[in-house]
């Protein structure tokens, strides 16, 4: 369970997060909407712990993430930022394995698993190739790999296990994860997040392209002007008058169906939808 209660954020003296509250829970994928400056990737960072409100709470598993000890949090929850600048040169294989939890060491199960995630993000092959000598969409898809490999699987025991508290959710955060990438390889991200959160795992996208966030989203949360202006079910939140409302555009030009129910991603044309993960 991740948590906010009432969180506002100053950033230059000006408060761009505005009394934000929320209760997310693993299994249930929701998607954050919200036009140009809205404060979106201002809300995913205050709840992944990497920006400290100016009032209210952030609690992650109960408690609140200012107290959660680095390592730990980066065991429980991996986040895919929308850039990632390298200054050195290094391989997709060395950018990978510093997702490890062990570190890039070059045992034979690394490799393994750094060469499964770099199958899932359709990578085969490009272990000793240069990443900054990549596309903007390869890189994007090294730096989910990298994040795949840093969360493992979607849920774990917990520490805690002999004291009963059973299994724990590990958590998965995407700020715009489908800017630089074509149409099959969006889908293949998101698939492979909604995968996780199908697993058990709690999963965050904060996306622009709202058919894409109708396709994948259990929940939607929409930002304006540093609020949360509507939370729930994609059906209830993506209608006409929200769209043009928040975006000021005609909701005709930009839905593909105004009606959403949520089911659409079966509708997806065939031969662009990915095998793999998620499929
Ligand atoms: N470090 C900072 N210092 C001052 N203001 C900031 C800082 N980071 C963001 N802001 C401002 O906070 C507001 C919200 O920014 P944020 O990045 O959260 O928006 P967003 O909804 O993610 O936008 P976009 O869709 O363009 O990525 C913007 O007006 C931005 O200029």
């Amino acid at each position: 369970m991740l948590e906010a209660d009432s969180v506002t954020v100053r950033l230059a003296g000006r408060e761009v997060l505005k009394g934000a509250s929320l209760r997310l829970s693993p299994a249930e994928f929701t998607v954050i909407i919200g036009p140009n400056g809205a404060g979106k990737t201002t809300l995913l960072r205050t709840l992944i712990g990497d920006l400290e409100p100016s009032s209210g709470e952030v609690r992650f598993h109960g408690t609140p993430i200012a107290r959660w000890d680095g390592r730990n949090l980066a065991r429980r929850r991996a986040v895919l930022s929308q850039s990632q600048h390298l200054a050195f040169p290094f391989t997709v294989h060395e950018v990978v394995a510093l997702g490890l939890r062990a570190g890039a060491n070059a045992s034979r199960a690394a490799k393994a698993t750094i060469s499964d995630m770099l199958r899932q993000v359709d990578l085969v092959g490009y272990e000793a190739r240069y990443y900054q000598r990549l596309s903007g969409g390869e890189q994007q898809r090294v730096q989910l790999a990298r994040v795949l490999c840093q969360l493992g699987p979607a849920v774990e025991w917990s520490s805690a296990e002999r004291a009963g508290e059973g299994e724990v959710a590990n958590w998965l955060f995407l700020d715009e994860p489908t800017a630089s990438l074509d149409i099959r390889h969006q889908f293949r991200i998101l698939d492979i997040a909604r995968e996780h959160v199908r697993a058990g795992g709690g999963g965050l996208a904060i996306l622009h392209d709202l058919n894409l966030a109708a396709d994948y989203a259990d929940r939607i949360i929409v930002v304006a002007e540093g609020r949360i202006v509507a939370d729930g079910p994609v059906s209830a939140v993506l209608t006409d008058a929200l769209v043009e409302s928040v975006f000021q555009v005609s909701a005709r030009r930009v839905l593909r169906d105004p009606r959403w129910e949520g089911k659409h991603a079966a509708a997806r044309p065939a031969s662009l939808s990915c095998a793999g993960a998620g499929q």
